[in-house]
């Protein structure tokens, strides 16, 4: 049976990448050295695949279609879909046969997602991978999720989504050893005129709802606050999974700061879970 070894979550923004500079060299250095960090925890857990959580920024789906979760079961990613990202296109492997198997066990278990077998990965998937300098030493499953078109699927859902995912991970018959990266949020606000404010109030206080555990908690502040975190924050769906898939595993904050100049509230985190 395959092993869930770790649970990570970090932001992303394609800032990153196409201007590291527009911020101290401190804390670009401190950023990027807490991906390090995040990577080489994750390496060190040896895992053979990467169950990436992220959303698709209107690359793949669009208002004929958009589903709310949608399960990547192809044997590679191209990546990146965006000409503007400043990262190299490459293909990334697809572990095909995990992603076949979360579909299946999803539509036994009370779960109805869309999969695909065409996705073409954007930087949310993409960046946190590169500078945890996991690719492509990995395959991946990428796990999308509805952050960006409402209506968006109920925080309570996403912990949901995570409590199932940890079943079906752990009933793979397959002596595999399977890491979690969900990624997005913190707060920020994207293509409005509030771009570039960081809520740095509901970051920590999620943060230390995370740290506190209570999925009550943090799915209320979640639902409740999140609109004043701005559009992009709505990605925290993504921490939300990973959270239920974590089972009360203790969660840690690995690093946090509030980064107006790339638009958003900095955080990576590792759920403890025994691997
Ligand atoms: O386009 C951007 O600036 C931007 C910022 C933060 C994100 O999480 C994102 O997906 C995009």
């Amino acid at each position: 049976m395959a092993e869930l070894v770790g649970i990570y979550a970090a932001s992303h923004t394609p800032v990153m990448l196409n201007f590291p500079d527009a911020i101290p060299g401190e804390d670009r250095d401190a950023i990027f050295a807490a991906f390090k960090e995040m990577g080489r925890r994750i390496a060190e857990s040896r895992p053979d695949t990467v169950i990436v959580i992220s959303d698709d920024h209107v690359h793949n789906f669009f208002f004929n279609n958009f589903p709310a979760f949608c399960i990547g079961a192809a044997e590679s990613y191209q990546t990146p879909v965006e000409h503007w990202l400043k990262a190299e296109k490459q293909v990334l492997p697809g572990n095909a046969a995990l992603g076949a198997h979360l579909l299946g066990e999803a539509l036994q278990n009370g779960f109805d997602p869309s999969f695909s077998i065409e996705l073409v990965l954007d930087h949310g998937s993409l960046t946190p991978l590169l500078l945890a300098g996991l690719v492509p030493h990995v395959q991946i499953v990428p796990l999308l999720v509805n952050c960006v078109q409402p209506p968006l699927p109920t925080m309570r859902r996403c912990v949901d989504w995570g409590k199932f995912l940890r079943k079906a991970i752990t009933s793979f018959d397959a002596s595999k050893r399977i890491a979690i990266l969900a990624t997005g949020g913190i707060s920020h606000d994207i293509a409005t005129p509030r771009m570039g404010m960081v809520n740095e109030e509901f970051d920590r206080q999620f943060l230390v709802n995370l740290g506190s555990g209570h999925t009550d908690t943090i799915v209320e502040h979640a639902t409740n606050h999140v609109a004043a975190a701005g559009n992009g924050a709505e990605e925290i769906r993504n921490w939300l999974i990973g959270h239920g898939a974590a089972d009360g595993a203790q969660f840690e904050s690995l690093y946090y700061k509030a980064v107006s100049k790339w638009y958003t509230g900095i955080g990576l985190a590792q759920w403890k879970v025994k691997g």
